[in-house]
């Protein structure tokens, strides 16, 4: 799977413990730990005056180290602790560190807060006699840096179990999390580094990469492009909206049919009014995009049927997943992109993350699901997972949705596998969202989507 790999807390004892069996030790990855991130410290913060924050586990011990290594470097450090160090290797740690350990309570603040207090051992919520230091000194430092993971977030599902405090800097170690790329955490991390510290893992779970998506080739025409039928429903605006989406991002060849209710757009563009039916027996159809402004009548659910029945591949969107609630598994896998509110009209209220959720919708669908949001996740049946970058909040707004539809659906009818189709649409959606900047409507993201795909070649 391309993209960097995100694992769970358990995966990634399990690909240390697969490390430490290969005669590595604990105190060894520790060092190596504690210096990625002096190193990151050092290079974000310069010469400043620091507290390292240490707690009780590994996370603490990292924290040990980390203090020595900028001592060394002849920074003004001081170190704060919880407690004393529970695991082996932390207490080692905390030993080779010469300075006094000062107690968490009433510890002076530093203008560089290093939080050392918690990785991806949390359990359970912060206590308040950890949580108000640690908010006290985080408000009063000038920067805060998180060691792994800000203290205080559920490592597997981003929740919030501490003071939400937002840190200018995160080092995670050995591999993401699924914290640093969930909400609500995601938004603690401020500049999020990756410190190496030569523990492989691998996971069905990762960042979305940016896709490579090869410029036409001399044997290409517009149907080897991938020929995209939207369907025009009560709202045809939105329709037009993934129809130019589809066709900017890469579509050989765009038709809106259905309610024939539209009128304008690009020329480019191949209005038909004969039955959607009719045009979706034509096995040139590369994909059907079905629900942007379909409405909710007899009439919209008569298109979906008809879609449904075509037997070519499909993305449902919008209208047409509320008009799916309560249906079982699909078949040729679909690709449907709810939001929240969709999602659980469409699945009700299922538990876990979001990551978890996706995925047991994935599977009780058959079909890719994009669960939309500022954490994007996609997920297939057969348990690969995604998560999106961080994309600009400005993508909220409406429009944005139906642009994301198409370009879905223009990456799936130039033959990507439907879960790559749909990753492949997120990254050039939150790409194109960078390029059109501040203030953006969904308009203006068709606009950028030449750039974005020109990101991909
Ligand atoms: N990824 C790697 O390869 C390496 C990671 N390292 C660092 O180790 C931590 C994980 O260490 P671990 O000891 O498993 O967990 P923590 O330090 O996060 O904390 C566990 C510790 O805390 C207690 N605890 C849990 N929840 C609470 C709570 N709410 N209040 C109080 N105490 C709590 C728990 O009982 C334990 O005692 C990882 O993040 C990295 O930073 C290593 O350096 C090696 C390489
Ligand atoms: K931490």
């Amino acid at each position: 799977m391309n993209g960097r790999p995100i694992l769970t807390a358990a995966e990634t004892r399990a690909a240390e413990a697969a490390v430490f069996a290969t005669g590595v030790t604990v105190e060894q990855a520790m060092e190596a730990a504690g210096g990625v991130v002096a190193e990151a410290a050092w290079r974000h913060a310069g010469r400043v005056p620091t507290l390292v924050l240490c707690g009780p586990g590994n996370n603490g011990g990292d924290g040990y180290v980390i203090a020595r290594l900028l001592k060394a470097r002849g920074l003004k450090v001081r170190v704060a602790a919880s407690g004393e160090p529970k695991t082996d290797a932390a207490r080692a740690m905390r030993a080779r560190w010469d300075g006094p350990v000062e107690p968490l309570a009433d510890v002076a603040p530093a203008p560089l807060l290093i939080d050392a207090l918690f990785g991806t051992g949390l359990a359970r919520p912060l206590d308040p006699a950890i949580a108000a230091p640690l908010e006290r000194l985080a408000k009063a430092a000038r920067l805060r840096i998180a060691v792994d993971l800000p203290s205080g977030v559920g490592t597997d599902d981003g929740a919030l179990l501490g003071p939400g405090i937002a840190y200018e800097m995160t080092v995670a170690l050995a591999v993401l999390k699924p914290a640093h790329r969930l909400q609500p955490a995601a938004a603690l991390m401020g500049r999020l580094v990756l410190g190496d510290i030569d523990i492989p893992g691998a996971s069905k779970l990762v960042e979305i990469a940016r896709p490579h998506l090869p410029a036409p080739g001399p044997a290409d025409h517009k149907y080897t492009r991938g020929h995209v039928v939207v369907a025009e429903g009560a709202m045809p605006g939105a329709a037009l909206l993934s129809a130019m989406a589809a066709q900017r991002g890469g579509a050989g060849y765009v038709t809106l049919a259905g309610r024939a209710t539209g009128q304008g757009g690009p020329a480019a563009i191949v209005r038909r009014d004969a039955p959607l039916g009719e045009i979706l027996a034509d096995d040139r159809v590369g994909v059907a995009l079905v629900g942007p402004g379909l409405g909710r009548d007899a009439a919209a659910r008569a298109l979906l049927d008809v879609a449904l029945a075509a037997g070519r591949p499909l993305v449902l969107d919008a209208d047409a997943l509320v008009l799916l609630a309560g249906s079982g598994a699909l078949s040729g896998m679909p690709i449907l992109t709810p939001h929240e509110g969709e999602f659980t009209k469409l699945f009700g209220e299922l538990p876990g993350s979001r990551i978890d959720r996706a995925r047991a919708a994935a599977e009780r669908s058959r079909a890719v699901v994009v669960l939309k949001g500022p954490d994007t996740v996609v997920a297939a049946p057969d348990g690969r997972a995604a998560i999106a970058a961080p994309a600009p909040g400005w993508l909220a707004t409406a429009g944005t949705g139906d642009v994301l539809a198409g370009l879905i659906a223009a990456n799936r009818a130039r033959g990507l596998d439907p879960f790559d189709a749909a990753c492949a649409g997120v990254w050039l959606h939150g790409y194109a969202a960078r390029l059109a900047g501040a203030g953006l409507i969904a308009d203006d993201l068709i606009a950028h989507l030449p750039r974005a795909l020109e990101a991909c070649l």
